[in-house]
């Protein structure tokens, strides 16, 4: 099954309330984007904001942290997420950052920049529930899609169906309708996506434009 995961990094901060509001029902979750600083070069919003939307929105939260040493802060953003994505890149014991995720009762997400190889992931897949395939450098919404990005989709699959797992594949940067179709074909199953839903006219219309394309 197909799911739309909305980046709210995209969203006019100052009219947030609307901007969910009008999506919810069509979206299956709503992806946090999460930035240090350090680990990417922009700040974006912690945990306070997670929190404020998780009182008035029952929705899966996704949350993305593009931080170092995600470590520290598991804890503390496990509180009010569904899931929580690290990146490989961020931390050195990436066994020990997704058993404390696991602990916390969340499920484990691994995300790799466009110059990570899938295959470093080959001996954990076995322990997470979810590779976010990044297809933009991350730090910034509105960027375009890096076309590399589709066969590292392709040998992941090809990877986890080896391995007879249950994982899944999603894909994070540039996805809009007009690319969701060849993302799929290639094994995605789970497109997070921002600019291209929350600067179009009728978001809400926009994920059911991009779930249209691959029914
Ligand atoms: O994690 C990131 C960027 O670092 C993404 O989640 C972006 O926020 C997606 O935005 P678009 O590329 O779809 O505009
Ligand atoms: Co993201």
């Amino acid at each position: 099954m197909v799911k739309i995961f909305p980046s709210i990094l995209s969203a006019d901060f100052f009219n947030l309330e609307k901007e969910l509001k009008q999506i919810q029902n069509d979206a299956d979750g709503l992806h946090m984007d999460v930035m240090d600083g350090n680990f990417v070069p922009n700040i974006s919003f912690g945990n306070p904001i997670i929190k404020a939307v998780r009182n008035h929105m029952d929705m899966y939260f996704d949350t993305h942290l593009m931080i170092n040493n995600p470590d520290l802060y598991i804890e503390e953003f496990s509180k009010y997420s569904n899931s929580l994505t690290v990146h490989y890149e961020a931390t050195n014991h990436l066994d020990r950052t997704i058993n404390a995720i696991k602990e916390k009762g969340l499920k484990a997400g691994i995300a790799i920049n466009p110059h990570t190889s899938i295959y470093l992931l080959e001996n954990i897949l076995n322990i997470i529930d979810s590779v976010l395939i990044m297809s933009v450098n991350p730090g910034f919404g509105g960027q375009s899609f890096i076309d590399y990005s589709i066969d590292k989709i392709k040998d992941l699959k090809v990877l986890i169906e080896k391995k007879n797992l249950n994982v899944s594949i999603q894909v994070d940067g540039g996805v809009s309708k007009d690319n969701i179709k060849e993302l799929f074909e290639a094994g995605a199953t789970e497109f997070i996506s921002g600019s291209a839903i929350f600067k179009s006219e009728d978001p809400a219309n926009e994920i059911r434009k991009m779930k249209d394309r691959v029914k």
